[in-house]
């Protein structure tokens, strides 16, 4: 995203939409944000010259750096929002700014409608303590606490009693799969383990969002994986909103429901994993989703064509709801040797798939989306 034009102030007022009757604000709205480091940092996003400057001459004529460029976004109430790109593009410093524990140079951010930036200290530290619980790649636990102690700590800071913050942990325990290990030191623990605790103490403040700054970026590939089912489950289970940041694309896709792609402190794209990999939006995305198997995460909703004359005799063909991905869609239409029917829950058929829609998917031909054609 390219700076347009002059910033009226260093920081906006948090504009965000009133929302419809009945539906909630979104969890953050971001609108704008910039964090610039160095010398006279306010002068960049104020200056339309120096905000277009590419990042290596806007530290050259400034000594400046842009860490994060004219972000905007929204993180949906119980979404996993993945800020992804590679190292150096910005998504530690975008993710701190959401809670101000980097304050951003220009913009705004909204929690829940509410300016963050207006926030006084003592909102602040309430906003950081239940609303908003960090998860972080190196665990940060206390070494001599028990894993009971570690994942209590943030509930000493709200006031519970010794008792009602034991049987608190013990539940956070129980809910990532540590019982038994709650009597443990850190040190006593596998990776994987010590993040179950770095997850659980988030957990134990009952926080609306967690922000996840790479947490699982240490452990080694099968335990990441357990880590990262525990992430889908919780979201599945609990339907807790969670900002996760990663490097990893596959992790991306995996956890995302949504996922916005950082460049160089900007935001490049923002979609669902289908949308990045099925319509990148430049060459550098498309260039970022090259090797991802496009067979397993788009979707029969986009492959679909519309209902033809020749698709009225339905017999021995396979129904798949439209969130199908293609890999299984190929199996059904190799299995039954017809087109497969996209149907909605009501059983009306959206579209159709067939063995050339298919395969132009697998093979990155343009899948265009296709509004649904009911018969
Ligand atoms: N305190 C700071 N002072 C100056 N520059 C900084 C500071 N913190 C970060 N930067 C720079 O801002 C840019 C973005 O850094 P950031 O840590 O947000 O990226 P990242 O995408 O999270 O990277 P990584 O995946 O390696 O953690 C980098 O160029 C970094 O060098």
């Amino acid at each position: 995203m390219k700076a347009t034009g002059q910033h009226p102030l260093p920081r906006q007022r948090a504009d965000v939409a009133a929302p419809e009757p009945g539906e909630r604000p979104p969890v953050f709205a971001v609108r704008g944000l910039w964090k610039v480091f160095g010398p006279r940092a306010e002068r960049v996003p104020r200056n339309p010259a120096l905000a277009a400057l590419p990042a290596a001459e806007l530290t050259a004529r400034t000594g400046c750096t842009a860490a994060v460029r004219d972000v905007s976004f929204e993180v949906r109430p119980g979404e996993c929002f993945v800020v992804m790109g590679l190292s150096g593009s910005g998504k530690s410093t975008l993710v701190r700014c959401l809670t101000r524990l980097i304050e951003p140079t220009a913009g705004a951010v909204a929690m829940d409608g509410e300016d963050v930036l207006a926030m006084d200290k003592e909102r602040l530290r309430e906003l950081r303590r239940h609303r908003a619980a960090m998860v972080f790649q190196h665990f940060g636990l206390l070494p001599h606490r028990t894993v009971r102690d570690n994942i209590a700590y943030g509930l000493q800071i709200q006031g519970l009693s010794r008792a009602e913050r034991r049987a608190r942990a013990e539940e956070m325990a129980a809910k990532v799969g540590l019982t038994g290990l709650e009597h443990r030191r850190p040190a006593q623990l596998s990776g994987g383990q010590q993040q179950r605790v770095g997850i659980a103490r988030a957990l134990a403040v009952d926080p609306e969002v967690m922000l996840f700054d790479e947490p699982f970026s240490a452990l080694d590939p099968l335990i990441r994986r357990d880590m990262q089912d525990e992430v889908l489950r919780l979201r599945r289970e609990e339907g807790r909103t969670m900002v996760f940041i990663t490097h990893d694309l596959s992790e991306a896709l995996r956890v995302g429901d949504r996922i916005a792609l950082m460049r160089d402190g900007g935001i490049v794209q923002i979609g669902t994993p289908e949308e990045i990999v099925g319509r990148p939006a430049d060459d550098y995305v498309r260039d970022f989703v090259r090797d991802v198997p496009r067979d397993q995460v788009i979707t029969v909703r986009s492959a679909m064509r519309p209902v033809g004359p020749g698709d009225a005799d339905r017999d021995g063909c396979a129904e798949l709801p439209p969130e199908t991905v293609v890999a299984d869609a190929i199996a059904a239409v190799a299995r039954t040797g017809r087109p497969a029917r996209v149907t909605d829950r009501g059983g009306r058929c959206l579209g159709v798939v067939d063995h050339e829609r298919l395969l132009s998917v697998v093979a990155g031909l343009d899948t265009p989306e296709l509004e649904g054609t009911a018969t």
